[in-house]
């Protein structure tokens, strides 16, 4: 099974666009998985121009599925994870001013930094993901540093799938196969969406998780969020 987590960073953004409480992030981390998402993601940056670290507090002890945290681990973020207690921290290398995440870590030029902060999550039993590009050399160093997922960074994916789809999923599916064969998980992220999210899942059949946030809620825009959830949660069966 692949589990979907639902990034709720989106629904912060129109929220803070007006400074008031609506839509009310509180309820839609309930809803998201009432309507059947299997976990809930957050990627709190430095600007809190989305979700807040306040946010990340509130919606804690309402998630019965997995949370994900997501983010640059600098202290402010690993103090809110190591008080937080996600089941899963996945570690993105985005500098501070960047519009979204774009790229993986260089695991082998932070393989001292990240083997650290991995340690020091995965003593207090949260599991590490870190977020890479298909690589296999980088692929192989996050093996050395002791986590225990990959989550592939799908954007350049998405982008050519629609040019040619078997072109674009061919990286990530070597990518995909060694990590598994040295014994990581593997999740996936960035830009997925109702078009290409099944042709991921039926080339990667053992896929861990996907964390979908962007398309997602455009789609809900025009079908409801309950039906959009349905709707993710039918391409990866
Ligand atoms: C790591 C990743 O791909 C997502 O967390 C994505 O960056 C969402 O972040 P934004 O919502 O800030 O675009
Ligand atoms: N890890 C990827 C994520 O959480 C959501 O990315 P996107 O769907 O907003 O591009």
């Amino acid at each position: 099974m692949t589990k979907l987590s639902v990034n709720i960073n989106k629904f912060a953004t129109l929220r803070n666009a007006r400074g008031g409480n609506n839509p009310n992030i509180v309820k839609v981390t309930q809803d998201v998985q009432r309507f059947g998402a299997n976990g809930v993601t957050v990627h709190p940056r430095p600007d809190e121009r989305h979700i807040r670290y306040q946010d990340v507090l509130d919606i804690a002890p309402l998630i019965y599925t997995e949370f994900n945290i997501e983010g640059y681990p600098d202290k402010r973020w690993l103090d809110l994870v190591l008080r937080v207690k996600p089941t899963q921290a996945t570690l993105v290398p985005d500098a501070p001013n960047v519009l979204t995440s774009n790229a993986g870590w260089n695991v082998s030029e932070n393989s001292v930094f990240l083997k650290e902060i991995v340690d020091t999550l995965q003593r207090e039993g949260i599991r590490v993901s870190i977020f890479v590009e298909t690589d296999l050399k980088n692929i192989e160093k996050v093996a050395e540093i002791g986590a225990k997922r990959i989550e592939l960074y799908t954007e350049p994916y998405a982008r050519q799938y629609a040019e040619n789809p078997q072109k674009a999923v061919e990286p990530y599916i070597k990518a995909a196969e060694l990590a598994k064969n040295i014994g990581l998980e593997v999740n996936a992220g960035h830009d997925l969406s109702l078009e290409n999210l099944a042709f991921l899942k039926r080339n990667i059949p053992f896929l861990a998780e996907v964390s979908i946030g962007h398309a997602l809620i455009c789609d809900a825009l025009y079908v409801g969020l309950e039906n959009t959830i349905q709707l993710y949660l039918r391409q990866l069966e």
